[in-house]
């Protein structure tokens, strides 16, 4: 057991589908400080893509990917934690000096904050230092009026961070609401130096009395549900705290969901993802995009895609949708895994059903099928086509 002076310093990077959260990681894992720290990400779906696209020297990337980080990932996560404890003491692994957890874009940050400070055996080790939260200029103001987690997110934050400023008319407004939500975070630009270096992530031990009273309610809320979790599921196995046996892994315990923790996040949210096989036309990937884009942005939370496309499939093109924004895609020099060249697309959409997407995908890559017009009736006229209209 260590002192307490000897916890290791957790950083919860969060923020909305799509603001940034990767993209100042990445930036952040550059600085020379972040050799010793251990990153844990969460997706949300059930194909990873975000561990190919974090770039990190070492093999110190633990990735979550069962759920969203609410209640049936925080079991996960204390795991994973005590599992790390438990390499470092045993000398498995070189020490870690300082752990970041990237969240997923729909995550209550509350939960998280609370497997580090309210478990026992976690905060005997750990101590949370700091939560940074990125918010995106463009899309930020709409997202927070939308969503209570983008809410929750910027509410707790001890750093906010403002992204794609440069692609916004004004950001007055989103400052102002950010003000109302979090008087007393220090806010600062994503491009900006500071935000890009390892200090962003030190802020000293975590203090709710700094924030709106909502939050120390929130994190008492969640202690009161794990209490109520707890009781119920105590004897289950996710629970148990004898971690000797597993890895860092998660494990595959999709049957366990607890009816009331599933679906914390608005129930018409939903990921699903696309894998293909063979190399895609580039005509038709942009026809599906823009369609997509075009027709249905405002039901497209968020689209992360690697993709292979036939003109150069050697260099696989990556994409990010984020709601009618879709950022410039980037080619990459290689394929991230030269095992697996497929193309992945994961989506989290609102009230767009994964069939419908699917079946729109197919057209354009002129998969036939019988009851399923074909890619040029798609592109003629998308909405008018009987049956596939939502
Ligand atoms: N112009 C601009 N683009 C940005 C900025 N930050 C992020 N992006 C782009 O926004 C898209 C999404 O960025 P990510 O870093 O993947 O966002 P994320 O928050 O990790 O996304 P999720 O994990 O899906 O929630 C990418 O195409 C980025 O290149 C920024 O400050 N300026």
């Amino acid at each position: 057991m260590s002192a307490l002076n000897d916890r290791i310093p957790v950083a919860i990077l969060t923020g909305f589908l799509g603001a940034g959260k990767s993209t100042l990681l990445n930036r952040i894992l550059k600085d020379p400080v972040m050799k010793d720290a251990a990153v844990i990400i969460n997706e949300f779906g059930d194909v990873g893509i975000d561990h190919l696209l974090v770039e990190s020297s070492g093999d110190s990337i633990i990735e979550l990917s069962d759920g969203c980080l609410c209640c049936t990932v925080r079991g996960e996560l204390v795991d994973t934690l005590a599992n790390l404890m438990d390499a470092v003491q045993t000398g498995r692994v070189k020490p870690v000096k300082r752990v970041v957890i990237e969240t997923t874009g729909l995550a209550d940050p509350a939960p998280v904050m609370q497997a580090i400070m309210g478990n026992p055996i976690i905060a005997q080790n750990f101590e949370l230092d700091g939560v940074v939260t990125v918010i995106d200029a463009v899309n930020g103001l709409q997202t927070l009026d939308n969503h209570e987690e983008a809410r929750k997110q910027a509410a707790v934050a001890d750093r906010l961070i403002i992204s794609k400023r440069s692609m916004a008319e004004q950001t007055d407004a989103l400052e102002r609401r950010l003000r109302a939500l979090n008087p007393r975070a220090v806010m600062m630009d994503a491009d900006s130096a500071e935000a890009g270096s390892a200090t962003v992530l030190v802020n000293g031990l975590y203090d709710p009395a700094t924030k709106i009273a909502d939050v120390g309610r929130w994190l008492q809320d969640e202690d009161a549900h794990e209490a109520h979790h707890n009781h119920d599921h105590g004897r289950d196995g996710h629970h148990d705290h004898d971690h000797g046996h597993h890895d860092h892994h998660h494990h595959h315990d999709h049957g366990h969901q607890d009816p009331h923790d599933v679906n914390r996040h608005d129930a018409s949210i939903r990921s699903f993802s696309i894998v293909e096989e063979k190399p895609i036309d580039p005509m038709a990937l942009d026809m599906f995009i823009d369609l997509l884009r075009s027709a249905h942005g405002e039901k497209l939370l968020r689209m992360k895609a690697i993709v292979s496309v036939s003109d150069r499939p050697e260099r696989p093109l990556v994409l990010h949708g984020v709601q009618s924004i879709f950022h410039p895609p980037v080619r990459l020099p290689a394929w991230p895994d030269p095992k697996d060249r497929r193309t992945r697309m994961v989506l989290i959409t609102r009230d767009l059903p994964e069939a419908f997407v699917k079946d729109l995908f197919d057209a354009f890559l002129g998969k036939p099928r019988i009851d399923m017009p074909d890619r040029a009736a798609l592109s003629d006229n998308p909405l008018a086509i009987p049956g596939l209209r939502i």
